[in-house]
């Protein structure tokens, strides 16, 4: 394994009797990113997540997790990570307190540390003030954070969540995201599913979309999106009859159409580069430019593009 990639992944296949959920799916993480897959229901984003984390055993293709042969050290592999599944899964006469404590007796941690970890994660989650409320009379967003605080508790080299976000409202997701952000630089790799495409774009350093059992494409969000081509620049000049002539021609240019005092052009390959180039292409025969605008593709068109359908965005 290399140093960088704190899970690998090669040639993943599972299958519920004749049903093939997981199709051949290989890729890597790199120790301190944040992960996701992106993709529908029942696109095989649990299924794959559940065999990582040793929930279902594997039945084709190599994982290894910190070092630890999925196949051969599952054990090694549990030890490694912290999981916040997709259902609520605390004990709602605990209070949030006990909650912490108990799981670091499950896994045998000593009590100082317990303590010292309980109270630092606590902090980093917000729920310091409630540590003796039961777990039943918390919000939706604060099972959320203690659940991801209980996945930290034995400070993992990963945590894995599945669907980190479901059923709770977009103030709550947002707050959410901050945490996970904060989990993170304090140097935890996080690998997450989810179908909300505005989730996957502002958390993840790198996104797979997944799609019928298979991935189909993997990169940042802005290569992912850059990579699409077809951006919008919005143009206006001191000449908009000749800006149009100049640019029809320009390499990487699709189409121009006149819209309001300027010029929109669609291009081929990313707008960001074409920009320069397309200004001191006017600037160079004595046109000077009066206001730019460039709108980059979103997540739904880059899932629209590979998948050949949408995803509802911000939907259960
Ligand atoms: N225990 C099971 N037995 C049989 N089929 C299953 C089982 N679990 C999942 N499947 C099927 O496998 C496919 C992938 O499901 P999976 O739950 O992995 O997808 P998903 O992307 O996580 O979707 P969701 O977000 O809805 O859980 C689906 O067709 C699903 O119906």
């Amino acid at each position: 394994m290399s140093d960088e990639n704190i899970i690998e992944v090669s040639g993943l296949s599972h299958s519920y009797g004749d049903l093939e959920a997981v199709h051949d799916v290989s890729f890597s993480v790199r120790r301190g990113e944040i992960f996701s897959f992106l993709g529908p229901n029942g696109a095989g984003k649990s299924t794959a997540i559940n065999v990582l984390i040793t929930l279902l055993k594997i039945q084709r293709g190599n994982v290894r997790i910190s070092g630890y042969e999925l196949s051969e050290n599952p054990q090694g592999v549990r030890e490694s990570i912290g999981i916040v599944f997709q259902e609520i899964t605390l004990d709602r006469d605990m209070t949030v307190e006990e909650t912490l404590k108990f799981h670091g007796r499950l896994y045998s941690m000593t009590a100082e540390e317990i303590k010292s970890r309980t109270d630092e994660l606590l902090c980093l989650v917000e729920l310091d003030g409630k540590r003796d409320r039961r777990t039943k009379e918390l919000s939706g967003g604060m099972k959320r954070r203690l659940e991801i605080a209980r996945g930290l508790m034995t400070r993992p080299d990963v945590l894995f969540l599945d669907e980190p976000t479901i059923g709770l409202d977009p103030q709550t997701r947002r707050k959410t995201w901050e945490y996970l952000r904060d989990v993170n630089r304090e140097g935890t790799t996080i690998f997450l599913t989810t179908h909300y495409m505005d989730e996957a774009d502002v958390l993840s350093d790198r996104i797979s979309i997944i799609d019928n059992g298979k991935i189909i494409i993997t990169g940042t969000p802005a290569e992912l999106k850059n990579n699409l081509g077809e951006d919008l620049i919005y143009l206006e000049s001191s000449d908009t009859k000749c800006s149009k002539e100049i640019l029809t021609k320009f390499p990487g240019v699709k189409e121009i159409k006149e819209k309001d005092k300027g010029i929109i052009l669609s291009t081929y390959r990313d707008g960001t580069r074409i920009l320069p180039e397309l200004i001191k292409v006017l600037e160079d025969s004595k046109i000077s430019i009066e206001a730019v605008n460039l709108k980059k593709p979103s997540m739904d068109n880059v899932f629209m593009h590979y998948t050949g359908r949408g995803l509802r965005d911000g939907a259960d």
